[in-house]
């Protein structure tokens, strides 16, 4: 007999390199033993050093990519990652308004490690009000909770502030991602729907090679979640793959170099009896 696999889908751009965007998600996904689905929202052309060039799909495209997997998957998680610009935000949040996919993960992805804009600034709004609310989980880095709190952020103690504003936004639960502050440790903050707040912490490993680590942490937590895990477990296996990821290194590029997807192993044995 074979069991029907977990579908999860993700909702973003394209990395022409392959290390991030729906490339990395994709890629998470295999790893995690789900079976990864995709609509395309832009189309960078994009490697290790940099995003030399992006389109974002028209409306219908992105409508018709919605109903093709709505009319033949059973999709039991998903996430956003980069949206373009406001009409692009729109367009995704008609659309997980009207279809069910289970829980949503958003990744409020804005500026690529080079610099180049993923987010219109006129989106941010539309973020806000429209697609946080729809929001299992919102996983920002350190400056996408700043634009989107309003605030500054230096410490922990300003991760904490921030994090609460995220969840009066409508966010359920929430993961800001430590990557950016400068310390020793790589410590992400979860504050969870029902009030309790937790650090998730390991070594900062010294690397260049960090490219899609916000993608391929988000991505983790859907598979896990699609595999009926809870969010907190989910959340610590996916900050554990993501540390394995980064700290055994592979050579690909000239730039912010990829991860190494392969470097976390667990039991899957156990994980694919019990689904
Ligand atoms: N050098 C590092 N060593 C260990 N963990 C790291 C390192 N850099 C980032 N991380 C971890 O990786 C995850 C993603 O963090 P980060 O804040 O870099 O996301 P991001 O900026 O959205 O990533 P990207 O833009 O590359 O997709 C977090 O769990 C963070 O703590
Ligand atoms: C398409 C895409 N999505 C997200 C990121 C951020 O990692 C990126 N560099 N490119």
């Amino acid at each position: 007999m074979t069991d029907r696999i977990p579908q999860v889908l993700t909702i973003a751009g394209t990395d022409s390199g392959g290390g991030a965007g729906v490339m990395a998600d994709l890629k998470t996904f295999q790893m995690r033993h789900v079976f990864g689905t995709a609509v395309v929202v832009a189309v960078t052309a994009q490697n290790t050093v940099g995003v030399q060039n992006f389109v974002s799909l028209s409306e219908t495209m992105v409508h018709d990519q919605f109903k093709a997997l709505a009319d033949d998957f059973t999709i039991k998680a998903c996430k956003t990652g980069m949206l373009a610009d406001a009409e692009h935000v729109r367009f995704v949040v008609h659309n997980l308004k009207k279809y069910h996919f289970g829980p949503l993960i958003v990744d409020p992805v804005m500026i690529a490690k080079g610099g180049a804009q993923l987010l219109a600034d006129d989106a941010i709004s539309v973020v806000k009000q429209a697609l946080l609310p729809l929001a299992t989980l919102i996983t920002p880095n350190i400056p996408e909770a700043e634009r989107l709190s309003g605030q500054t952020i230096k410490n922990r103690s300003d991760m904490q502030q921030a994090a609460q504003k995220l969840k009066q936004l409508g966010a359920k639960n929430v993961l800001i991602k430590g990557g950016h502050l400068a310390s020793q440790a790589a410590a992400d903050y979860v504050l969870l729907a029902d009030g309790r707040s937790l650090w998730l912490e390991t070594p900062r490993f010294e690397t260049k090679n960090t490219h899609g680590t916000g993608d391929t942490i988000s991505a983790c937590i859907v598979a896990e979640l699609a595999k009926g895990y809870d969010l907190l477990t989910a959340l610590k296996t996916a900050k554990q793959f993501i540390y394995a990821s980064i700290a055994n290194p592979i050579e690909v590029g000239h730039g912010h170099g990829p991860l190494n997807l392969w470097a976390y192993t667990d039991g899957y044995q156990e994980e694919n009896d019990e689904i």
